[in-house]
């Protein structure tokens, strides 16, 4: 049975919306002109937010706000509340987005991400890697000081005709049972993603982080035990992997000061709290 009405699931919804409309306050404006879109049921209330922004302060005459969507789900969220959608291969390449808002399914001290709880992982690292700052909405339960902390896998996007490979390999990394993600109906088969590719979930012991490596841990993946960086390198390099659900590395405003375009890490994360208070934890208060 659902348990949509439960006291606990208001407190989450509520948590989720006010760190929404506070991310929104905080970094949209009514006169940016490319903005990115995640996935997911958290930014259901950043979209709300935003329409609500620019009601209240409506943009320069004649000038459009573009909300870029990380997929087919995302591109509805924007159109149902009456905002324009750009597809990402649309916006000119001369061009960054101002801003990208997405979810995460887990996040840790260090701002790393899991995310493709929603099987959107390679279209939002796309978004996230083309704007300059990606900020993250998510609720209490996403807040750990480790990755694989609360959510139990990496969801990884792999091409249909080598998941049985990657499954292989993914178990010869250390994950202990990686699975290929079905419908709930499993008779339909494995869920496909907006590339029509296929998502294995794989549970790995909880992740290091780089100041673990920093102080002497080894995340190399000896017994099994890695660091969230070398991971999601090794799994991107399996054949047949379009991306893996990791965000990690540089942020946009780290990257573009040293002449790169983007990151994929978020400049901050907004966490709707279990008392309706918001935890705002930022890159420059991560311990280095
Ligand atoms: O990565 C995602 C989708 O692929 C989402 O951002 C993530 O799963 C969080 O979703 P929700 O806001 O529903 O908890």
């Amino acid at each position: 049975m659902s348990d949509q009405k439960s006291p606990d699931n208001d407190k989450i919804e509520a948590a989720k919306r006010k760190a929404a409309y506070r991310a929104v306050e905080d970094h949209f404006r009514s006169d940016m002109q490319f903005v990115g879109i995640g996935s997911g049921s958290t930014i259901v209330y950043g979209v709300e937010a935003i329409k609500a922004h620019l009601k209240a302060h409506p943009p320069p005459e004649r000038h459009m706000n573009w909300f870029v969507p990380t997929g087919w789900a995302s591109r509805k969220v924007i159109e149902q509340a009456g905002l324009t959608p750009i597809a990402f291969d649309s916006v000119p390449s001369d061009a960054m987005l101002e801003v990208a808002f997405d979810g995460a399914d887990e996040v840790d001290e260090e701002l790393n991400c899991i995310k493709g709880g929603g099987a959107c992982l390679f279209q939002e690292k796309l978004v996230a890697c083309r704007s300059k700052k990606f900020v993250c909405i998510a609720d209490y339960r996403k807040n750990q000081k480790r990755l694989l902390t609360n959510w139990p896998s990496i969801p990884i996007e792999v091409a249909p005709i080598a998941h049985a490979s990657v499954l292989r390999e993914l178990k010869m990394l250390g994950s202990p049972d990686p699975k290929l993600r079905e419908h709930s109906l499993a008779k339909t088969g494995p869920i496909q993603t907006d590339q029509s590719f296929y998502i294995i979930d794989a549970p790995f012991k909880t992740l290091l982080s780089s100041l673990d490596v920093k102080n002497g841990a080894d995340g190399s993946g000896k017994d099994g035990v890695w660091d969230v960086e070398t991971l999601a390198k090794r799994i991107k390099e399996i054949n047949g992997v379009l991306e893996v659900g990791l965000f990690y590395g540089l942020n946009g405003k780290e990257a573009q000061a040293v002449g790169l375009q983007g990151g994929q890490k978020p400049v901050a994360v907004y966490f709707g709290l279990e008392n309706g208070e918001i935890s705002v934890k930022r890159y420059e208060d991560v311990e280095k």
